[in-house]
């Protein structure tokens, strides 16, 4: 594969960081993750400076004056950036860099001049009813958060499965078929 930056996106729920736990394990040598930054709360074994970098709205503000983030977005009340700094640490380890993001900051990306032209995947659950019960059974969210994600799912779905939106969709129905799926794309 000569890709240096993949976006995996999708809904929240949709199954990228189980996916991509996967990969990392499997190709550790070959693919690093761009740690994010995060205004919202760590959730229980989240590691600082591995899952995310944890900031505070004003550090968060703070970065983005200083045109620190290639995307940044905010969901559920949380923020979320990305730092062209955690690309380039990965970029530095020679490794292909994979993004985490949502379809506002695959919109930022795209907007921005890019000399690495992405190759974007789009995660999707098979069904929404089928994603309100992943979600449930994550134990992430409560009633108003998972409605939240639940809406944002229903435009994220009808954008990513637009006509050019994406280079790929791979639809997470079996985790198994859907990795392989994944692998396959990035010609693993
Ligand atoms: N194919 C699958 N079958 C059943 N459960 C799955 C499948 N894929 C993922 N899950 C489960 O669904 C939940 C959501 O998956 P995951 O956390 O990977 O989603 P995500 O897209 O990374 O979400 P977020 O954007 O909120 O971080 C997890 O509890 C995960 O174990």
């Amino acid at each position: 594969m000569s890709v240096v930056l993949i976006v995996l996106c999708g809904p929240s729920g949709s199954g990228k960081s189980t996916l991509l736990k996967k990969l990392f394990a499997d190709f550790p040598e070959k693919f690093g993750f761009s740690v994010s930054h995060t205004t919202r709360n760590p959730r229980v074994g989240e590691v600082n400076g591995k899952d995310y970098h944890f900031i505070t709205q004003k550090e968060f503000e703070r970065e983005i004056s200083l045109n620190s983030f290639v995307e940044h977005a905010e969901f559920s009340g949380n923020c979320y950036g990305t730092s062209l700094r955690a690309i380039q640490d990965v970029l530095d380890s020679k490794k292909n860099v994979i993004l985490d993001i949502d379809m506002q900051g695959v919109l930022s990306l795209k907007k921005r001049i890019w000399a690495l032209k992405p190759l974007y995947i789009f995660i999707s659950p098979p069904s929404l009813e089928i994603l309100a019960l992943r979600l449930k059974s994550r134990g992430t969210e409560n009633d108003d958060s998972l409605q939240k994600r639940l809406q944002a799912a229903k435009v994220e779905l009808e954008w990513g499965t637009k006509p050019n939106a994406v280079d790929h969709i791979i639809i997470n129905d079996d985790i198994e078929k859907a990795y392989n799926e994944l692998k396959a794309t990035l010609n693993l």
